[in-house]
Formats: structure tokens, C-alpha cells, sequence
């Protein structure tokens, strides 16, 4: 057998009854969370690429919630590196399309059926993002009803302001008239355009230099958006070429449902005033 270099001896003495990679990074339950219920060889890129962008949605939500809470503390600069690494981690997750695309409609459907009535329709943490982004709709409460502990995670973001509920109280606090009804609104409500939201960001845009940060803020918020409609675009274009206009096993119509997501927006003036200015 090889003596042992310096480094091998020092890398074995270092890692002996210590906590190891696997360990920490629980990678035993992890890895072993890839059940096919099919024999087919392509379900496992199928279980991967959900598994993968629902740890980035994990990391979204932790950014987003420290996000938030930096905005209402007056932190804008620390909001911005949170927000920025949202942005870069939605680059990721659209990218994520090109690998599923590798998928083809006839591998699919060998293996579709073992899903049931099982759809991403359900994903718990894309909701909670929508909803932390402002997107609520009571209609979701409903799928989770029957469990407790989600039904209530949900039921509270449900009930928490949004990213933008908080981005327009820092307006305020920039010194902004914002109407009443904006300020004292219902946020378990769909987000509604405001004219004196709109006259603010407008303000904001033509002048940049006074209100630098309330600009930046704006543009992360526009990037985040621009990235979730990319994220459903390619998501809608992707179904449509694996599966076409089939029904979803959600019971949706399937790409024309996702083609109507699209109409869902979240920041509106701060989309509006690019026209207006
Ligand atoms: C072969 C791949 C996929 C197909 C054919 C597909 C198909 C569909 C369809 C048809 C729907 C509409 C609901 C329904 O009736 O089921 C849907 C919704 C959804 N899917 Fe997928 N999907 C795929 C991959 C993914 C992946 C990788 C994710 C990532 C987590 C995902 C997340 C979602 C989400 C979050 C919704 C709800 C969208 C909303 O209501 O706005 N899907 N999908
Ligand atoms: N709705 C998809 C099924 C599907 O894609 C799916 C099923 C189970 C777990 C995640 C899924 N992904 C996203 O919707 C379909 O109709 O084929």
C-alpha cells in the first residue's frame, strides 16, 4: 500500500468522531427522497427538478421574510442584498427549464400516470411566495384545509402584509402622500393600483438622485417580478411542449390556465409608470 502523504494523514486525524459534510447537510434523509413510483429512468430528472426548486423556494422565502423586515426597520441597503439574492436565485430556477425540457412527451407520459390527481398546483412554498409578493387568493386556503399545521402557516402569510404593502409604507416614510385607502387597506386582498402610488414612483423615477435608495428599492422589486413572469413563461412553455394541451392532473385546463396566470401582476405601478414617464 501507498505511505500515506502528509495531507492524507492530517485530513484523517482532523475528520476522526467529528461532525462530517453528510451529517450537517442531513444529506442521509435528503438523497434518500427520491422515490420513483415508476420504473422509468426519467421520473428521477422529474423528482430532482422539483426537489431542487423547492429548496430554492425555501431560500426565497428566508430572503423575502429578512427582506421585508429590513424595509420596515429603514434598512434599505441591507433589503437590497437580500432582494438581489432573490433575483440571482430565480436565475436559477428558471434556468432549471432547460434541464426538464430534456424531457419528451412520450418519456413523460410513460410515467405521468403514477401521479394521480397530484399537481405543482399544491406546492405550499410557491403559494407562500405569491402571497409574500402580494398575490392573494382565498381560493388557495381552501386545498389546505385538512392540514393543520400548513393551513395555518398559510392562513398567516395569508394575513402579513406584502413585499409591496411594506415597500409603500417606506414611500410614506420618504416623505410621500399616500392615499388612505392604500395605507389602511385590507391585505388579505389583491393589491388594487393606486394613483398616489403611481405619482410617487413617478417622482421617485424622475428624480433619481434625491431618492436613490426608494429608486433601487423600486428596481428590485421590478426584477423580482420580471423573474416570476419569466419563471410561469417558461413554466407555461414547457408544459406545452411535454404534455400540449392536455387537461392538468390538477384538474386545471392545463396551459391555457397557466397562459391566464400570466395576467396576474403584482408591482402595477411600478410597471405603469415607465409609460407615463
Ligand atoms: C413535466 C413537467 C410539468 C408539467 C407537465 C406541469 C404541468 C402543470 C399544469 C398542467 C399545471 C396547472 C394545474 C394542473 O391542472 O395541474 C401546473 C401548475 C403548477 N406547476 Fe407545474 N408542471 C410541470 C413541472 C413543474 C415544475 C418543475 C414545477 C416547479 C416546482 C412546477 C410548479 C407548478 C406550480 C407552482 C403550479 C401552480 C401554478 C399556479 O397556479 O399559478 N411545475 N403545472
Ligand atoms: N400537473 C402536471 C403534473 C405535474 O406536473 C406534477 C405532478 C406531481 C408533482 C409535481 C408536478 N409538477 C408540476 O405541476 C400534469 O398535468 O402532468
Amino acid at each position: 500500500m501507498k505511505k500515506p502523504t502528509d495531507d492524507e494523514k492530517n485530513i484523517e486525524t482532523n475528520f476522526r468522531d467529528k461532525m462530517t459534510y453528510g451529517e450537517y447537510l442531513q444529506l442521509n434523509s435528503i438523497l434518500s427522497s427520491q422515490k420513483r413510483l415508476s420504473d422509468h429512468h426519467d421520473e428521477m430528472l422529474f423528482i430532482v427538478i422539483h426537489q431542487v426548486s423547492e429548496l430554492w423556494m425555501k431560500l426565497i422565502l428566508h430572503e423575502i421574510t429578512a427582506a421585508k423586515q429590513a424595509i420596515s426597520d429603514g434598512d434599505l441597503q441591507v433589503s437590497f442584498k437580500k432582494l438581489a439574492r432573490v433575483s440571482q436565485i430565480q436565475s436559477q430556477i428558471i434556468r432549471a427549464w432547460d434541464v426538464l425540457s430534456t424531457l419528451t412527451p412520450s418519456e413523460y407520459l410513460e410515467f405521468r400516470g403514477e401521479l394521480g390527481n397530484s399537481s405543482g398546483f399544491q406546492s405550499f412554498q410557491y403559494r407562500l411566495i405569491e402571497f409574500a409578493l402580494g398575490n392573494k387568493t382565498d381560493y388557495i386556503l381552501k386545498i389546505y384545509e385538512k392540514d393543520s399545521k400548513l393551513s395555518k402557516e398559510l392562513n398567516e402569510a395569508y394575513q402579513e402584509p406584502s413585499l409591496y404593502d411594506i415597500s409603500i409604507k417606506a414611500l410614506q416614510r420618504g416623505g410621500f402622500e399616500i392615499s388612505e385607502n392604500v395605507l389602511n387597506r385590507d391585505v388579505t386582498q389583491p393589491y388594487q393600483h393606486d394613483q398616489s402610488v403611481q405619482d410617487a414612483w413617478t417622482t421617485v423615477y424622475k428624480n433619481i438622485d434625491k431618492y436613490w435608495d426608494l429608486y433601487q428599492l423600486a428596481e428590485k422589486l421590478v426584477d423580482i417580478e420580471d423573474s416570476l413572469q419569466q419563471w410561469r413563461f417558461r413554466h407555461m412553455k414547457t408544459v406545452e411542449r411535454i404534455i400540449g394541451f392536455k387537461i392538468g392532473t390538477g384538474g386545471s385546463s392545463g396551459v391555457n390556465y397557466l397562459k391566464q396566470v400570466l395576467d396576474q401582476r403584482f408591482f402595477p405601478e411600478l410597471w405603469n409608470l415607465r409609460t407615463e414617464l
